[in-house]
């Protein structure tokens, strides 16, 4: 198996077949809606609140709230006043158990369900989906996080209609220090190893540090691309201002560090702090523009034309030109 990451590889241009690269449509199709982009922020406190998720449901992109100190069935309620699709995130805990149950009762089937723990694979995640599929059968159910083609054949085969494949490639996180395991430093393989069993649509998450990341995700696999760290920085993230020597910062804290825990129990994730870049719209404009240039240099007019391209690896025991079959 090839083993590379977002640094170790880059894509091969085919001819142009646009005048503009406004020609160029990045938007994709996702759980029987279409989005401006195939990127959803991370849902972690520090990445997305209320207000954001409004704001990016009212503005063509997909969202998936965050599910830590919230509560859930009041923030579906809120969204479908307001006309707007709901998506959220649970767990697998009795009182994520609940939470379905009150959507359920109250007939508050959100138009998404990310199940998202650290490790997927498990009996948990497999229980949490046939209840959410008994109970709302219309949600659409994104089941993660996991690392090996193995876990992406049980979860669809247990109803996930997508999973979410990132095990540790996180800029807060520390699992591979803690424990030894996961995709950090070759989540892109990863993916690519995941793709090649999976029928239904894959969420890459985590590790993506600039915009090209996201035609390389695409490009192995992903349909949508998870995250955090390039949205931590906003004027509107929810994470605190830090000053630091008269510099502006937002904090960003994993889902897994004692920040957001509240306690030191089983930390795999850690703190940082992001410069303030500015507003998120423009941010998001300027990732519509990068994924519509990465179509034109694959030689396409839509967001999978960059499945087709090839691909070199920089460097390394696996350097070489990779080209499709
Ligand atoms: N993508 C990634 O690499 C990672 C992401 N995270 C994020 O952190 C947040 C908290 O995750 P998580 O702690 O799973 O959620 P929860 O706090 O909801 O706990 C998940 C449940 O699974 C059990 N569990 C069994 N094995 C594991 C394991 N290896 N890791 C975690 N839980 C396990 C836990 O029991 P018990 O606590 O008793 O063991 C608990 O009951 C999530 O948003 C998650 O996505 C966290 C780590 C890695
Ligand atoms: N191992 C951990 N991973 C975490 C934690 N909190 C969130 N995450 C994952 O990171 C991505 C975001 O990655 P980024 O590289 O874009 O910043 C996020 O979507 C989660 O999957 C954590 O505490 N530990």
């Amino acid at each position: 198996m090839e083993i590379f990451d977002y640094d170790h590889i880059l894509l091969l241009p085919r001819k142009c077949r646009v005048q503009s690269r406004s020609e160029c449509d990045a938007s994709v199709e996702f759980g029987g809606r279409r989005f401006k982009l195939p990127v959803v922020p991370s849902n972690m406190k520090t990445v997305v609140d209320e207000k954001v998720c409004e704001w990016l449901a009212a503005n063509g992109h997909f969202y998936v709230m965050h599910r830590f100190d919230l509560d859930n069935v009041a923030f579906v309620r809120d969204m479908k006043a307001k006309g707007l699709f709901a998506s959220i995130s649970v767990g697998i805990k009795p009182a994520d158990v609940a939470t379905i149950d009150q959507l359920a009762a109250e007939k508050l089937a959100p138009e998404y369900i990310t199940i998202d723990i650290a490790h997927g694979h498990a009996d948990s995640v497999r229980d949490m989906i046939r209840h959410i599929k008994a109970k709302l059968p219309e949600s659409f159910v994104i089941a993660g996080n996991v690392a090996t083609p193995e876990a992406v054949i049980d979860l669809e085969n247990w109803g996930a209609d997508a999973t979410k494949v990132g095990v540790g490639p996180g800029k807060v996180c520390i699992t591979r220090l803690k424990t030894g395991f996961g995709t950090g430093g070759w989540q892109l393989s990863a993916l690519k190893w995941c793709a090649r069993v999976a029928t239904k649509p894959i969420v890459a998450d985590g590790g993506i540090r600039h915009h090209g990341d996201i035609a390389k995700s695409i490009r192995f696999g992903a349909t949508m691309v998870m995250v955090g760290s390039l949205f931590a920085g906003h004027e509107e993230s929810p994470g605190r201002t830090v000053e630091v020597d008269g510099e502006l910062f937002k904090e960003y804290y994993g889902s897994a560090s004692d920040f957001n825990k509240g306690e030191y129990r089983h930390v795999e994730g850690k703190r940082i702090l992001e410069p303030i870049k500015g507003k998120l719209a423009d941010t998001l404009v300027e990732m519509e523009q990068d994924v519509q240039s990465s179509i034109s240099y694959a030689g396409g007019k839509k967001l999978l034309d960059i499945r087709k391209v090839n691909y070199v690896i920089l460097g390394g025991d696996n350097a070489g030109e990779h080209l499709l079959m």
